[in-house]
């Protein structure tokens, strides 16, 4: 029988925006905290914050581990939420001399899930239990409950269980949205996933009020009701991008002015370094052969936007960008429904590709992922939650161990969903690209339906191509399928080698 602990007494290792609003929702929770940061300052404020929300007591600050891990009860319970990279391992290093078997490292920063199982191969050595956890819902839903996506082997997972149930975000049937998602680095793994699949929704929601704004001429204001009807019901409904995006239209600064009229175009976090979850989830779907172009495609803009400079230089090398244009439509009420659906299918996308990622990760590393257990992660707290689309995809979900694939493209449901909305995404892609709106990832959502269900690719050229100069061989059209990505059995000579002479 696998241990599980009434978990009383816990260390917060990096006390910035999560790690800090997280030991105030653990105090709250009744659990006794110890902080742990390189700037006095920031404890500080996380213990006076705590006596002001009345439960100071159970708050305390260290600036040593010695005295840190004192003041924990055995076995120790440490959460990190630190910078991911080096930090992590160097912090490691630091406690380990503090550290005794049975100890307990719940690791919440987002960090790159080969770190983590290095760091799990490490520690097992010595007894400890490192637990890759990855928390989502931003800095308010640290404070409130976030959604939290923990991995590890199996005992750490139901040691930690109760404690995480306790502490992460409910859903709307009061269900704790975390789950044992599988071993070794798969916590954090989903987590970058989720990062991915954020980027894919986020990217597809801007573009949507980028047609609003600029090509609807459609006031702020405006834009926030609309993002609120999507938000009530219908595809969108629930979808907490969606939700937040009628806030950001209307909120206003202490002058009175939109707060969003002055937010310059940049996305940086993945120049700066700060961010490794988008790069990481990409890179992940190219090496493991997966298209996930609507996640892909919003990663390229947030790295154009970051370089606002070159796009200056460019621009005035081009002679002038091509500015998006007002356009009209006859229709204002129904080109909005089309808008909507047209976002819903990019969210509904990069869902399908995201689990794609995932699904062939755990392939080939065999974590033996508890899909309804991520569907439950991502339901509540955490940036991605989109109800109708947890409700759409819920019965896959659940059922995941009678399926021969997570593959949601095989799924009629989703399926009809992606063919019943094709022309209101192309309609609304045809009207942007007319009038030079930006929409790549409404536009790699599109492409990524033709071409995921096409059995007759412009790719028949280019392997033709790849042949006449690289030998690279062909199957033809008229052999069975070899039904999988095996090397071509013929070659044509179509051009034979030849000297100069
Ligand atoms: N912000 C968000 O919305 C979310 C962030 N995350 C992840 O959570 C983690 C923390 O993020 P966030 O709170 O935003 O980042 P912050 O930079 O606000 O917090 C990180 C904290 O760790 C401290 N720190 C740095 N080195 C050490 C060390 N050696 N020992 C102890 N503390 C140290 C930093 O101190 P100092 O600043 O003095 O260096 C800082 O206070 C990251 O991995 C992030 O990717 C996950 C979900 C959402
Ligand atoms: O992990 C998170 C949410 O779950 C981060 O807050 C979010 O990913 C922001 O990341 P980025 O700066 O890359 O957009």
């Amino acid at each position: 029988m696998s241990p599980s602990l009434d978990i009383q007494k816990v260390a917060v290792i990096g006390c910035g925006s999560m790690g800090g609003n997280m030991a105030l929702l653990f105090a709250e929770k009744g659990i006794d905290v110890s902080l742990q940061d390189p700037d006095e300052k920031t404890m500080d404020n996380i213990v006076s914050a705590a006596k002001k929300q009345g439960f100071g007591e159970r708050v305390k600050q260290y600036n040593d581990y010695d005295s840190l891990c004192a003041s924990l009860s055995s076995p120790k319970v440490l959460i990190f939420s630190l910078p991911h990279g080096s930090v992590g391992d160097t912090v490691l290093s630091g406690l380990t001399p503090y550290l005794n078997k049975g100890d307990i490292i719940i690791d919440c920063g987002n960090e790159h899930w080969e770190n983590t199982e290095r760091r799990q191969g490490k520690s097992v050595t010595r007894g400890i239990r490192y637990v890759g956890a990855g928390v989502s819902g931003g800095y308010q839903a640290a404070r409130l409950g976030p959604s939290i996506c923990p991995g590890g082997d199996d005992e750490s997972l139901d040691c930690v269980m109760p404690f995480l149930e306790k502490v992460a975000a409910k859903d709307d049937k009061g269900r704790s949205c975390v789950g044992k998602v599988g071993t070794g680095g798969s916590g954090h793994y989903v987590k970058m996933v989720h990062n991915g699949v954020e980027h894919g929704m986020m990217c597809a929601i801007s573009e949507a009020w980028g047609i609003m704004e600029k090509g609807l001429g459609m006031s702020f204001e405006e834009i926030g009701q609309v993002f609120d009807d999507w938000n009530k019901d219908g595809p969108l409904a629930g979808t907490f991008l969606v939700a937040i995006g009628a806030r950001i239209c209307r909120t206003r600064n202490d002058a009175g002015k939109k707060v969003l009229s002055e937010v310059e175009d940049k996305v940086v976090q993945d120049v700066t370094g700060e961010e490794g979850t988008g790069i990481w989830s990409n890179a992940e779907g190219v090496s493991l052969h997966v298209p996930a172009p609507t996640l892909t495609t919003a990663h390229y803009l947030r790295l154009a936007s970051a370089y606002r400079d070159t796009r200056i230089l460019a621009q005035e090398t081009i002679g002038g960008g091509f500015e998006p244009q007002r356009f009209g439509v006859n229709d204002h009420a129904g080109f909005i429904n089309y808008l909507r659906t047209a976002t819903y299918l990019a969210c509904l996308v990069s869902y399908i590709q995201g689990i794609n990622i995932i699904e062939q990760a755990d392939k080939e590393n065999g974590w033996n992922i508890d899909y309804s257990a991520v569907l439950q992660i991502w339901r509540a707290g955490c940036i991605i939650q989109a109800d109708h689309i947890s409700s759409l995809l819920r019965p896959e979900f659940v059922n995941f161990r009678q399926r021969k694939s997570m593959n949601l493209l095989f799924e009629p449901r989703v399926m009809k969903e992606l063919r019943s909305g094709f022309d209101e995404l192309k309609r609304v892609i045809l009207a942007a690209t007319e009038a030079d709106h930006i929409v790549p990832s409404l536009s790699a959502s599109l492409e990524y339906i033709k071409y995921e269900t096409n059995t007759n690719l412009p790719t028949q050229f280019y392997e033709a191509e790849l042949d006449l100069f690289g030998k690279h061989m062909f199957d033809k059209k008229d052999e069975p399928d070899t039904g999988g990505p095996t090397e071509g059995r013929h070659h044509f000579e179509w051009k034979p080698a030849k000297g100069a002479a």
